[in-house]
């Protein structure tokens, strides 16, 4: 049997997780807005958490919410898997999950305000249950950009539990698909940002969004999104894309990358009158959008599915965690724009459900991150898929809001000779509209200092970034015992889990978000005034990333973060450099520890090589242009600034 034929046991049930209530929460669909679907009672679950507080799951059938894991009432804490990959930093099953189902954090104990006793090391339980924790003292370091051997990786997958869960059916309200929130108090400021484009020929910017002439159906989509002007990744990127030409794209966070390529796309599509084929067991879209977290996809997948809404073309979104079959039946139904983490989408490709005959757009979203994950292999594997068109034949979109060196040889690998290079405002660069400050901690003090931050936000919406997944559930257990109404997200969480995370965290019913890096990127959250850097990460790309998930759409935020000098010392330089470069107030103590700082002062080894511009200006002949006649707020070229970060 064919694995898409398999049986379905999840469809529209949804599950669990807030640490912050003890009933069976209800669940919600991914616009949050929208609660006509997917509700259920809940079922019995587990007896959970952490002082019972951490709630279990059920579906509407009464079952067990954890389709892995039948057994209800167990007890215990902490219950690590022998195997597995570690939490290094840079770990890709954080991201996409390609281990699925592998969790420890089994529930019941009273266990969690940091007593080691909840820890079972090296138990070969684990599976299952409510996700999240520490896997046991054999666990494999994920080996960063190294490929895994596939035999052992055929192995692994063989071991692990059939993923069954099935997300709970979209809504089709308009008012949730368009659900938005408003552009901010700094929102016309963008047209003050530099903005720099390399390369040959740059097209015309737009000014508006009547310039680019978008079908009827696509501009009702844009005013209902509440786009009134375009910022100015926006009004560069969408006429380059338009003009048929290949892009690497850096513009800070949260200023709208994610229509900046899906408009001229969409918009090429119903030019061309492309519509969704009916139902056939292959597919061949003609985009394929590639990210590297499965909660990144999930919203570049509900933009697309917005501004495609009433018309023929239709996305659909493939990634870990979710039955295989559930995406199979999805894609067969028709599919024009694929979005999916690399793994699923080369398993889609690999069992012949996708094929790229007819592929016209390749885009790469947070490119660097998924080099940082050791994607690379799969990005090759990729664009080496039998069926692949040459660059030549293909457009490729890549977009980041950062841009180590390492992406532009990946850019050189898989970009047309002739692509263009936009930087708009300071490449790598923290938004401006974030107020950063920065408390000296010591690592015991830490804890009771966030709490005392968090009585000061009260309900306004935070997120908390922690280093690891075992740090993640300790802090969020910590907050929960507190009473501070809290839910968590990171790798070692089932996908129904990590969804219901964050729609908690959307509604508002959990306020507060403890978060690994599996949400630093490209997350837009409404409404999120607050990121607490709990623990620094350890580049500073991510520290950029983070800070990001507040201050978007021209909207201001606050960020602040725990610096320790015993572990932050080689992010202090740089971290000096990010604040300057956004116009922030440097504290002293900080400016200390960056001058006695080594100098190498990022412990990342790909960020050595940072870089802040193209590196092909200056070594290629005749390759030069300057944007600034194009475009009013193009005052001066952000990629002219040399500077490193080092
Ligand atoms: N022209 C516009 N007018 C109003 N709102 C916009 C516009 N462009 C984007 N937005 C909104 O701004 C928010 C941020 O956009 P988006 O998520 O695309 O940012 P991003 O640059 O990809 O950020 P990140 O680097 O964090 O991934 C979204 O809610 C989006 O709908």
């Amino acid at each position: 049997m064919d694995e898409w034929e398999e049986t379905e046991t999840t469809n529209g049930c949804v599950a669990p997780t807030s640490y912050a209530s003890s009933e069976a929460p209800q669940g919600d669909s991914w616009n949050g807005d929208c609660g006509g679907f997917g509700k259920g009672p809940g079922g019995r679950g587990r007896r959970g958490g952490f002082s019972g507080s951490f709630s279990s799951v059920g579906d509407e059938n009464g079952n067990d919410g954890d389709s892995s894991n039948k057994t209800g009432g167990e007890t215990g804490g902490f219950r690590g898997r022998g195997r597995g990959r570690g939490f290094g930093r840079v770990d890709r099953s954080e991201m996409t999950g390609d281990d699925d189902g592998m969790c420890g954090f089994r529930g019941g104990s009273r266990g969690g305000r940091g007593s080691r006793g909840g820890f079972r090391q090296g138990d070969q339980g684990g599976r299952g249950g409510l996700g999240g924790g520490y896997r046991g003292k054999d666990e494999q370091i994920f080996s960063q950009g190294k490929d895994k051997n596939p035999e052992q990786k055929d192995a692994a997958e063989g071991e692990r539990p059939k993923v069954t869960y099935i997300p709970p059916t979209l809504c089709e309200d308009e008012e949730a698909i368009f659900a938005h929130y408003e552009r901010g108090i700094n929102f016309d400021k963008y047209d003050d940002i530099m903005v720099d484009i390399s390369g040959t020929n740059p097209p015309q910017a737009i000014m508006t969004f009547e310039e680019v002439q978008l079908c009827e159906s696509l501009a009702k989509n844009v005013n209902k999104s509440g786009y009134v002007k375009p910022t100015p990744v926006q009004k560069h990127g969408i006429p380059i894309i338009s003009a048929g030409r290949d892009l690497m794209a850096c513009a800070q966070t949260g200023s709208g990358k994610t229509a900046a390529f899906l408009l001229p796309i969409l918009q090429q599509l119903m030019a061309d009158g492309v519509a969704a084929s009916r139902f056939s067991e292959l597919q061949e879209p003609e985009a394929i959008i590639v990210a590297p977290t499965r909660e990144l996809i999930c919203q570049i997948f509900l933009e697309a599915r917005k501004f495609a809404f009433g018309t023929c073309v239709r996305p659909v979104v493939v990634y870990g965690g979710v039955s295989t079959g559930h995406h199979i039946r999805e894609i067969s139904r028709g599919c024009n724009i694929l979005c999916g983490t690399p793994g699923r989408l080369l398993d889609m490709i690999g069992r012949g459900k996708v094929g790229l005959q007819k592929l016209r757009y390749l885009v790469l979203d947070e490119a660097d991150r998924m080099l940082d994950m050791g994607f690379e292999p799969d990005m090759r594997r990729l664009v080496g898929s039998p069926g692949m068109p040459s660059k030549e034949n293909r457009q490729t979109l890549m977009f980041s809001a950062t841009y180590p060196e390492d992406i532009q040889r990946l850019a050189a690998d898989f970009l047309k000779i002739d692509y263009l290079f936009l930087a708009v405002g300071v490449v790598g660069g923290a938004c401006s509209d974030v107020e950063q400050s920065f408390v000296e901690v010591t690592k015991f003090l830490k804890r009771e200092q966030l709490l005392d931050l968090l009585k000061i936000t009260g309900m306004e919406r935070t997120m908390v970034f922690v280093e690891t997944k075992r740090q993640a559930d300790f802090i969020a257990a910590f907050l929960c015992q507190e009473k501070v109404p809290t839910t968590s997200i990171h790798g070692d969480r089932e996908q129904r889990e990590r969804e219901l995370a964050l729609t908690d965290f959307r509604s508002g019913k959990c306020p507060v978000l403890v978060a690994t890096s599996v949400a630093a990127r490209g997350l837009d959250i409404p409404d999120v005034q607050h990121v607490v850097n709990f623990d620094l990460p350890n580049n500073i790309d991510e520290y950029v990333h983070r800070i990001g998930r507040t201050g978007r759409c021209g909207n201001t935020g606050k960020a602040v973060s725990f610096y320790d000098p015993d572990v932050d010392g080689q992010l202090a330089r740089s971290l000096v450099t990010i604040l300057s470069k956004a116009q922030q107030v440097v504290p002293s103590w900080l400016e200390e520890y960056a001058f006695n700082a080594p100098s190498s002062n990022d412990a990342n080894p790909s960020r050595r090589n940072f870089t802040s511009t193209d590196s092909r200006k200056g070594h290629e002949r005749g390759f030069s242009q300057d944007s600034t006649a194009k475009s009013p707020a193009a005052a001066a070229p952000a990629a002219s600034d040399e500077e490193d970060w080092e």
